[in-house]
C-alpha cells in the first residue's frame, strides 16, 4: 500500500481508468467489469479491480483538480506499475460546434499552471496523448453513434473563473473544452514512459449554459467508459 492508496501489491491492474469521482469508478466498476472488488478505500478514493472480456483493469477515482490526480497517477504509476492510465471525466464544452453529450478525446491539454510547471520553468511543455490510444479510442468511438471531437482541451485549477480573458484566448484557439485534471496525467505520463488518454464528455457548456440533466449523464458516461476500455485493449 502507498500514502494515499491501500490497495496490496498486485491488487492494480496495469490499465487503469480515472474517473474523478469515486462514485463513478463504482458504477463504472459494476457495470462494465466481472469480479469487480474494491481493492482501495482510504479516504473514500474509491478503486476497483476486475476484468473486462477478460482483460485485468482498475477503475480509481482521482478527485477533482491536477493536484490530486497527481498524488494518485504518481502513485499508481510508481508503487503499482500501471501502464495505462485513461482519465474518464466530463468537461465544460468551449466552442460553438460541441455540443453537451458530445465526446472529446484530448490530443492536448493547455494550462496555466500545473503541479509540474515549477520544475519546467521556463519550458513550455506540451502536455500530449499517447498516440496509438488515442487513435484506438477514436476508431471505437467511429463505431458508436456519439458525436466525437479530437482536439485540444484546457486542464484549468479552477472550477469559478475569473479570468474570462483567458477563456477568450482559449476559444479563439480552437480548445474544445475545460476540466481539471488531463494536463498533469499526460506529464506524468511522458515522465515515467506509460500511455495516456483523457475522454471527456461534454456535460455543460461554457457559451450556451446548458448542462446535461441529471437522467443523462449515467449513459453519456456509460458510452465513453466503453470507449475507454474497448480502446485499452485493442
Ligand atoms: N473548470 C471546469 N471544470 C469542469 C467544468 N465542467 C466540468 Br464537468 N468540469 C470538471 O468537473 C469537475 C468540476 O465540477 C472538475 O473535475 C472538472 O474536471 C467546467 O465548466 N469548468
Amino acid at each position: 500500500m502507498t500514502v494515499h492508496i491501500g490497495a496490496k501489491p498486485g491488487d492494480i491492474a496495469e490499465t487503469v481508468l480515472m474517473p474523478g469521482d469515486p462514485y463513478r469508478a463504482r458504477w463504472a466498476a459494476e457495470t462494465f467489469l466481472q469480479d469487480a472488488k474494491l481493492v482501495n478505500e482510504v479516504r473514500g478514493m474509491l478503486g476497483f479491480t476486475g476484468t473486462y472480456k477478460g482483460n485485468r483493469v482498475t477503475i480509481q477515482g482521482s478527485g477533482m483538480g491536477m493536484p490530486s490526480l497527481s498524488i494518485y497517477a504518481n502513485e499508481l504509476m510508481t508503487e503499482y506499475g500501471a501502464q495505462t492510465l485513461i482519465r474518464i471525466g466530463s468537461c465544460g464544452g468551449m466552442q460553438p460546434h460541441v455540443a453537451v453529450r458530445d465526446v472529446i478525446i484530448a490530443m492536448s491539454a493547455t494550462t496555466i499552471t500545473s503541479p509540474s510547471s515549477g520544475i519546467f520553468k521556463e519550458i513550455n511543455f506540451a502536455p500530449t496523448a499517447d498516440y496509438a490510444l488515442l487513435a484506438a479510442a477514436v476508431a471505437v468511438a467511429k463505431g458508436k453513434n456519439t458525436t466525437t471531437h479530437v482536439g485540444g482541451i484546457y486542464s484549468s485549477d479552477v472550477f469559478y473563473s475569473e479570468r474570462p480573458d483567458l477563456d477568450e484566448q482559449m476559444v479563439r484557439h480552437g480548445i474544445l473544452g475545460v476540466e481539471m485534471e488531463a494536463a498533469e496525467l499526460y506529464t506524468l505520463a511522458a515522465r515515467h514512459g506509460r500511455r495516456a488518454l483523457a475522454i471527456l464528455t461534454v456535460s455543460d457548456h461554457l457559451q450556451t449554459g446548458e448542462a446535461l440533466p441529471s437522467e443523462d449523464r449515467e449513459k453519456t458516461f456509460g458510452d465513453m467508459v466503453e470507449i475507454a476500455l474497448d480502446a485499452a485493449f485493442t
